[in-house]
């Protein structure tokens, strides 16, 4: 049986492996996209000919730009479109998108057409989804849904409520999600498989306590 867990338990452990423990974020976070671009390319499901990244400026995003990043120093054809005000933007998610800039990685805007695209990787929102999704970030899942692109999410299908699987507003059906840790308790639900898709759990360092913890 798979091990899940609360978004609030995720947030938590995070914090403690990053504050406590004394991981650097930018660890995690490097460790996190390269897993998650390995799941890409193991998954066979997925054309990586011609790839967009759909980022939240959150630590979801900021996944999302390791693997862009990653996507475009192997070679691939791979395109940002940022959803979101930049100016309130995380501090990680700053420094990755300074690294895009530094290879150059091409930007695209809000009248981008999906069906350009092969695959879509869903960085919009991962365990900070805090209320129903409306304005831009709506548009864009429900015109990612309608494309004939494939689509791989990052930790959860964005909109998907992680604990209880319920979609808020609207949210993205996912082919394929490389979730980071553990599964969030939401999306073992029948309800929540057409938008999860194939699942991958990505291990990057951050544990549920084990034999060496002292609490
Ligand atoms: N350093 C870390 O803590 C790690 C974080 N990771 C990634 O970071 C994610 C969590 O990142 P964040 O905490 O930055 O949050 P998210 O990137 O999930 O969300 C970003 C921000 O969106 C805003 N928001 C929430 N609901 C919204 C809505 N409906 N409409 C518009 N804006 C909304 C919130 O203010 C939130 O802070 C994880 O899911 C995972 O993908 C991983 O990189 C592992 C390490
Ligand atoms: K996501």
């Amino acid at each position: 049986m798979i091990q899940t867990i609360s978004v609030e338990e995720s947030r938590q452990l995070d914090d403690k492996t990053i504050n406590q423990i004394g991981i650097p974020s930018m660890v995690l976070m490097e460790r996190a996209g390269l897993k998650i671009y390995d799941d890409m390319r193991n998954n066979s499901d997925l054309d990586l000919n011609k790839v967009l990244i759909l980022a939240g400026t959150g630590n979801n995003g900021g996944d999302g730009l390791v693997v862009a990043r990653l996507l475009c120093t192997h070679g691939y054809d791979v395109s940002i479109l940022t959803v979101g005000n930049p100016d309130h933007a995380s501090e990680d998610h700053v420094s990755q998108q300074k690294i895009c800039d530094y290879y150059q990685i091409p930007k695209t805007f809000m009248n981008a057409d999906f069906n350009k695209y092969t695959t879509l990787v869903d960085a919009l929102f991962g365990s900070g989804l805090s209320r129903n999704v409306g304005g831009d970030f709506a548009t864009v899942i429900d015109k990612a849904n309608a494309s004939t692109a494939k689509i791989h999410a990052i930790d959860i299908p964005s909109g998907l409520n992680g604990d209880t699987g319920e979609v808020m507003g609207t949210a993205i059906k996912a082919d394929s999600t490389s979730t980071i840790a553990y599964v969030k308790a939401g999306m073992v639900k029948p309800t929540a498989q057409p938008y999860v898709g194939k699942l991958f759990i990505d291990d990057i360092g951050i544990y549920k306590g084990n034999t060496f913890d002292n609490e």
